[in-house]
């Protein structure tokens, strides 16, 4: 075991930020924390880093103790690295000096700059650049060139691709998770972005208000989360009020469909979970499963003003070059792929429609 959080808690005066937050990161592991703004990740990770301490619980590394009551191991001797939002290079070092920065003066250390380079795919042209001559994409991985060069056994990367625009974002990611899969460091990345915490890692947590909600595998959580609130948090969801078979399926507006995970704790009366993945819109046909009551274009995509048969009501997206197939007015078949995640009936109605 790498990392153990325990019963992790923090208050800033009167105002708790995290609460009882537990859990375990194996060696070699790439873990993503993903939550809304101001769910308490940063924070978390500061804990972690040693830049905060917690209120109460305990953090510790390789089977030693960093942080609790009485402990506190000062940041810069926890062989954790970091890598901010903004990569908080030194203006004033080059490339180079920027990498070296946490490094011994010894005649190894031009050869381990290197290494980090080619590690993170970077060209040895850029060595002697300041920070300000590259692009955001090409700070952000001198940022984790950096924290990579001492060899620490954790790194955290603290949004560290949210700065960039979007083409950047994603051929930076790739490249920064390529470099930290080679060097197999374990490693604890925060993120408000889904689909980024999504493809990250072997490891995903969902946290909220300060509580870790949800954990495992990023699959495992996306196929069946815990609640109504972690499923709509990590993706496009539709909800609508389902009656239980008693035989492995349910009946919604979308006829009878198996469950996938039943998470309502019985009852008969539950809400159905998909995802807009799972919608196949054909057609259009005679009789039909539902009605086009609108169809608009918008961009790549038309979204179609969908109306079963019960008087349910959704907003679904298909390609452009399909959806000039559903005119308003014509009859449509839905088909429904794999199963339904059942949560238990919600106090208010379901909202129709799929983000
Ligand atoms: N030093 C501090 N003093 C007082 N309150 C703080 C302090 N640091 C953080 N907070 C509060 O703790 C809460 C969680 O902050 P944190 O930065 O950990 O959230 P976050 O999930 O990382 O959010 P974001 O994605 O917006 O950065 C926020 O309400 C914030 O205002």
């Amino acid at each position: 075991m790498t990392l153990q959080l325990s019963d992790v808690s923090k208050s800033f005066g009167a105002t708790t930020v995290l609460e009882a937050v537990g859990f375990e990161v194996e060696r070699g592991t790439r873990l993503a924390i993903v939550g809304a703004s101001g769910s308490g990740k940063s924070t978390l990770l500061r804990i972690i880093a040693g830049f905060e301490e917690p209120t109460t619980g305990s953090v510790g590394l390789e089977g030693r103790r960093l942080a609790d009551s009485t402990t506190n191991v000062g940041a810069h001797r926890r062989g954790i690295g970091y890598v901010a939002q903004d990569g908080a290079l030194f203006p004033h070092l080059t490339v180079r000096g920027n990498i070296a920065f946490g490094l011994r003066r010894s005649p190894s250390r031009e050869k381990r700059v290197h290494e980090v380079m080619e590690l993170t795919s970077l060209d040895p042209e850029l060595l002697e650049r300041y920070p300000h001559q590259l692009s955001g994409g090409q700070q952000q991985r001198v940022a984790l060139a950096r924290a990579l060069a001492p060899a620490p056994t954790v790194i955290l990367l603290d949004e560290p691709f949210s700065a960039l625009d979007t083409g950047l974002r994603a051929h930076t990611r790739e490249a920064m998770v390529a470099a930290l899969e080679r060097s197999g460091v374990t490693t604890i990345l925060v993120t408000h972005d889904q689909e980024e915490a999504l493809s990250f890692g072997h490891q995903l947590a969902v946290i909220s208000g300060g509580r870790l909600v949800q954990a495992g595998p990023p699959s495992e959580v996306f196929d069946a989360p815990l609640s109504a609130e972690v499923a709509e948090f990590l993706g496009a969801a539709l909800f609508l009020p389902a009656r239980t078979t008693g035989s492995g399926q349910a009946v919604c507006a979308f006829g009878e469909l198996d469950v996938r995970h039943d998470l309502s704790n019985g009852g008969q009366a539950v809400r159905a979970m998909l995802r807009p993945s799972q919608l196949h819109v054909g057609g259009p046909t005679g009789e039909g499963d539902a009605r086009v009551t609108a169809a608009r274009q918008n961009g790549s995509t038309v979204e179609l003003d969908l109306s079963l048969h019960d008087g349910f009501a959704l907003t679904h997206r298909v390609p452009l070059y399909d959806g000039h197939r559903f005119p308003a007015g014509c009859a449509v078949s839905v088909r429904v792929d794999g199963g339904v995640v059942l949560y238990a009936a919600a106090a208010t109605s379901d909202r129709a429609g799929t983000r």
